[in-house]
């Protein structure tokens, strides 16, 4: 795991950002693994910012989105494929017919997880998987005792979990308690993992996935399994962690070697 400790959440942002235009530069057709929730928001506005610069393009681009709620369907204003619509698609020039959303009102959700394993399949995999996390460790909707090779499929959500969504819906709004939500082994699968945490509440999270034992208890910790996942976090996320000095360090250590490398490629 590279565990990168950046100052506030606008950093964080950034260097989320940065990394997806990097890998849109040397990947024009890309496959995005995209992720919803309040953390992805200003790397999405710094994507959408490039875009209209014509820094990068996303006309070849495909995606995948982690989850979504069972029970809405796509112009449903809670529903994440609305989300993704209003926060990314809608303003960048992606060809809508790429952008995948597991289908909230497939009348076979079963099946329907099934064809979400097989496109991300025949697409060719996803290169670069963004993700957030909740504050039980969950990652897309894969709640505590989520099975570490799982795959996509549909899920209950935690009480806590539907709490923390609360805000999203108006008082008294129906607010689904099942999702279809790609697994732990689908996210695993992805040539490299991006996780991005912010502010203190994710502190406990944060530290369960890189210090604690790799367990169903918490989901994000089956990211000390892949081979090229990256953390972002603010200091704030990141206050609960013993080793945060020595991470600062591999980081420091990190930035010199690519800096070294970057020289020794131009000669
Ligand atoms: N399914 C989503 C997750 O993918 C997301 O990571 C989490 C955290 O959201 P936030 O970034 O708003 O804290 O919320 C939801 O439950």
């Amino acid at each position: 795991m590279q565990i990168v400790i950046l100052r506030d959440s606008a950093e964080v942002a950034e260097y989320g950002a940065n990394l997806i235009i990097n890998q849109l530069k040397r990947k024009p057709d890309s496959v995005l693994g995209l992720a919803t929730g309040s953390t992805p928001v200003s790397l999405y506005q710094r994507l959408v910012a490039a875009n209209q610069a014509g820094e990068i393009s996303f006309k070849s681009v495909t995606s995948f989105n982690l989850d979504e709620y069972l029970g809405l369907d796509a112009d449903h204003p809670q529903s994440y494929r609305h989300f993704m619509n209003q926060q990314l698609f809608d303003a960048i020039d992606i060809d809508k017919a790429n952008t995948h959303v597991p289908p909230g009102d497939a009348e076979d959700p079963i099946a329907a997880c099934e064809q979400y394993e097989a496109q991300i399949q025949a697409a060719g995999g996803i290169d670069i998987q963004l993700l957030g996390i909740g504050r039980n460790g969950h990652i897309g909707f894969n709640e505590p005792s989520s099975g570490l090779m799982s795959r996509t499929r549909v899920k209950t959500l935690t009480k806590a979990t539907i709490e923390d969504n609360a805000r999203f819906f108006a008082q008294g709004e129906y607010q689904p308690h099942l999702s279809i939500t790609m697994g732990i082994g689908t996210i695993l699968d992805a040539k490299k993992v991006l996780l991005l945490a912010t502010g203190e509440n994710k502190a406990e999270a944060i530290r369960a996935t890189v210090e604690g034992a790799l367990s169903a208890a918490c989901p994000a910790s089956a990211l000390q399994l892949h081979r090229d996942a990256v953390l972002v976090i603010d200091e704030a996320a990141a206050s609960k962690l013993a080793d945060k000095d020595f991470y600062k360090h591999i980081e420091a250590e990190n930035q010199l070697l690519q800096a070294r490398l970057a020289a020794l490629k131009a000669g």
